[in-house]
């Protein structure tokens, strides 16, 4: 036992950098820093945010425990009198999904952008107190990708002036939605709007759901939870639900008008903002969840990196700093480290764009604010496109994880199945990954059509702008050092991006409409939009190295994490840098041996690295992944607290086990 914790220590001892400064560049400020410790501490120490026991728990016990967690971060907010930032960080430590979530995270946003200032100022003050919790009740039974699908109506009533909002169909039933099945009292409600008999298209609406009284559904209103979903723990704990209306009477101000309006006379009436600020609640929460994206990616990375340096299997006796003989470390293996460390730097690169990302958002904010709308589609696309690719990625890295630790990883008490789990249902909401990668391609071939007119593209799309010197230019890289230089490396993204699209948009006239072109060449499409969003991670990746950072070591950690995201892009995407001429088969070489290089390099940092995440136990919730690493004496109390060792033999033997080998007693003796 004693040598396990050695052991980590004596990794901790081999770092070659500040731990300490690189957990503020991790948090985003010193600020940040100091607060999410601050209130992750309080978490960790607060027996009412115990959530070892989850895996066990039915589903009752589950949702009602997070019903106590809810409410008692509710009354610790208040009894506190946290900021609202503090709010947020004490929400995301608590770690385990309720209503609050959508609550929060899309009711609350949705009335902040769609509603006018009057509704806001009538809605949000009983929103943000918790007199009415809200859920966002935009998916059906029949549609979830294909807004534009959606069946459940709103229908102006001219006599008494409300809105009737209806489910026609079986497949118009609101299916999904978070915190609706048993918990929500409000939802905001997508539908169909029709006035004068004519169908405007899909709007949302602000619709009670349950009585304030006694939590019974209102009249006409059919409510319930959709069923247990994949994983033991994970989003068991939250009622996603089912929501049917049978011709439920709503005032006509509670349609969220600031898009567009319905006059008192029945008219239909479009503001000066574009329709696509409906949607706004989608690209504010997408940009959240390519930050939870780095926060679930380096969760995992830090449990397996932690263990992976616990861990030894085989290899010829190594002399441990005692002087004992020991096995290989598994972080040793080339194998492992391939595997691994490339899932460290795409935690790191995943942050940083994330970051940068948050910051594109708040800038459309004011601009919208201003009433200017010009980077609307831009944000669209960094924020679907970024939300697909950092969630795929994420995902697949956390399972990626789970193995990297063999059987173990298996294992509820690793906390890697649940958070696998909870995880992976991200490449679905917000949007399909696919889906969401298809209105990148859209916008990348708008922008290819546009440099024909003159049109000068900007932000992510401003290396289109250089299009002839990119579809010509040669990689200049001839030794493995070379690839080392940003310049060189981000050429090459340039290079292999513009040329995927190119070539999209060349192919997409050889059909005989744009519609056709766009469904058959789907596959390329997807592929050129997976191009442009490496070449987005790794140009904001680069930027965050041109940014003054400071800290013993830090910035050249951060280096070799940049080159190893990148290069193992390169080694993962070989076929598109080969195929579009980015890069010669030579150059793909000198590539790999530059990525084996950076691991050696790496290798010594690794467990300082995760350390800094500064993740408490109680958030990592893994045994796997503890801080001090003492793996196997835990491993061993907690198979002790599995609820079959409750006693000694098992409920059902009488029953089941003991007539059995009674029988086989009687026969051996017949
Ligand atoms: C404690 C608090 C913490 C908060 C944590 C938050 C994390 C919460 C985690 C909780 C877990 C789960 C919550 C899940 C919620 C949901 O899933 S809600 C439902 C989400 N649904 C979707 O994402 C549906 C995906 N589909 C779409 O977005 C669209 O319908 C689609 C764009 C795919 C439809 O395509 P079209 O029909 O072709 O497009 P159309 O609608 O006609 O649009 C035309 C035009 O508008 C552009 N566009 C589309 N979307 C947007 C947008 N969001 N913003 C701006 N512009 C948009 C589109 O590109 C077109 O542009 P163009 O110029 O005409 O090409
Ligand atoms: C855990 C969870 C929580 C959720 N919470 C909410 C919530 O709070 N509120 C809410 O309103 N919704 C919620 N949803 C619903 C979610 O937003 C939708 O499931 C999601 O948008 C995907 O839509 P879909 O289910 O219709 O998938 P589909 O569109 O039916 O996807 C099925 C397959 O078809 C493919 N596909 C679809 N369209 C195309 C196309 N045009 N081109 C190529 N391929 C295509 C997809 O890639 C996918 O492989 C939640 C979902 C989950 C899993």
């Amino acid at each position: 036992m004693e040598r396990i914790m050695d052991h980590l220590a004596h990794e901790r001892s081999k770092a070659q950098f500040s731990v300490e400064e690189m957990k503020i560049i991790w948090a985003g400020s010193l600020h940040a820093f100091q607060v999410s410790d601050r209130i992750a501490r309080l978490v960790a120490s607060d027996p009412g945010f115990r959530k070892d026991n989850r895996a066990v728990l039915s589903r009752k016990e589950l949702f009602k425990s997070a019903l106590r967690k809810a409410a008692y971060v509710w009354k610790r907010i208040n009894e506190l009198a946290l900021s609202e930032e503090e709010a947020s960080w004490l929400r995301f430590y608590v770690d385990e999904l309720a209503y609050a979530y959508i609550h929060w995270g899309m009711f609350v946003p949705a009335i902040k952008g769609s509603a006018t200032e009057e509704q806001q100022q009538k809605w949000l003050p009983l929103a943000n107190n918790m007199q009415i919790i809200g859920t966002y009740a935009q998916t059906e039974l029949g549609h979830g990708s294909n807004v534009r699908g959606l069946e459940t109506t709103a229908t102006f009533d001219q006599e008494t002036d409300e809105f009737i909002i209806h489910s026609p169909t079986l497949t118009s039933s609101k299916w999904w939605p978070g915190g609706l099945g048993k918990v929500a009292t409000h939802a905001v409600v997508y539908a169909r709007l029709i006035t004068d008999g004519q169908d405007y298209g899909v709007h949302g609406f602000l619709v009670q759901i349950r009585s304030l009284d006694d939590h019974f559904p209102l009249p006409g209103v059919t409510v319930g939870d959709i069923g247990m979903k994949f994983g033991s723990g994970a989003f068991n704990s939250i009622d996603n639900g089912f929501l049917r209306f049978n011709h439920v009477r709503i005032p006509r101000n509670q349609m969220l008008m600031k898009v567009s309006r319905v006059t008192r006379q029945g008219k239909y009436v479009e503001s000066n903002v574009p329709k696509q600020l409906l949607y706004g609640a989608m690209v504010y929460v997408r940009q959240i969840i390519v930050a939870d994206a780095s926060i679930a990616l380096s969760r995992a990375v830090c449990i397996a990196t932690r263990y992976s340096a616990v861990r030894r299997q085989f290899g010829p006796p190594h002399e441990d700093e005692n002087g004992k003989g020991v096995e290989t470390q598994v972080i040793d293996y080339k194998t492992q480290q391939s595997r691994l460390f490339p899932l460290l730097a795409s935690a790191y690169a995943f942050r940083f764009v994330g970051e940068w990302l948050k910051w594109l958002y708040t800038d459309l904010i004011q601009k919208l604010e201003a009433n200017d709308f010009s980077t609307l589609p831009e944000a669209h696309a960094c924020t679907a496109g970024l939300k697909s690719l950092t969630t795929s990625a994420a995902a697949d890295g956390i399972k990626e994880c789970w193995k990297l630790c063999g059987g173990h990883g298996y294992l509820s008490s690793s906390g890697l199945p649940e958070l696998y789990a909870a995880f992976v249902p991200a490449c679905t909401y917000e949007g399909d990954n696919i889906v969401l990668l298809l209105q990148v391609s859209r916008f990348l071939m708008k922008t290819i059509s546009q440099l024909q007119t003159g049109k000068k593209p900007i932000g992510t799309t401003a290396y289109m702008a250089h299009v002839e010197h990119l579809i010509q230019c040669r990689c200049t890289v001839q030794k493995a050092e070379d690839w080392l230089n940003p310049s060189v490396i981000l050429e090459a993204f340039e290079a292999r991006a513009i040329r995927l699209s190119v070539a999209c948009a060349e192919n997409l006239t050889k059909f005989a409409t744009p519609l056709q072109g766009f469904s058959e060449l789907s596959p390329d499409l997807v592929e050129a939009a997976v191009a442009h969003c490496q070449l987005i991670v790794v140009s904001k990746f680069i930027e965050k190295l041109q940014q003054n950072i400071e800290g013993n070591g830090v910035k050249q950690q951060l280096e070799t994490l940049c080159n190893i995201y990148c290069l193992n892009l390169i080694h993962k995407h070989l076929g598109d840098f080969l195929s579009t001429g980015s890069i010669s088969p030579k150059q793909a070489s000198l590539a790999s041996d530059q990525l084996r290089s950076r691991y050696s390099k790496l290798r010594s940092n690794v467990i300082a690295l995760v350390d800094a995440f500064n993740y408490t136990d109680h958030f990592l919730g893994s045994v796997l992944g503890r801080y001090d690493g003492n793996v196997y004496p835990k491993l061993y109390e907690e198979a002790w607290k599995d609820p079959l060792n409750d006693s000694i033999v098992p409920d059902g033997y009488h029953e089941y086990i003991q007539p059995l080998l009674k029988q086989q007693l009687q026969n051996a003796r017949l």
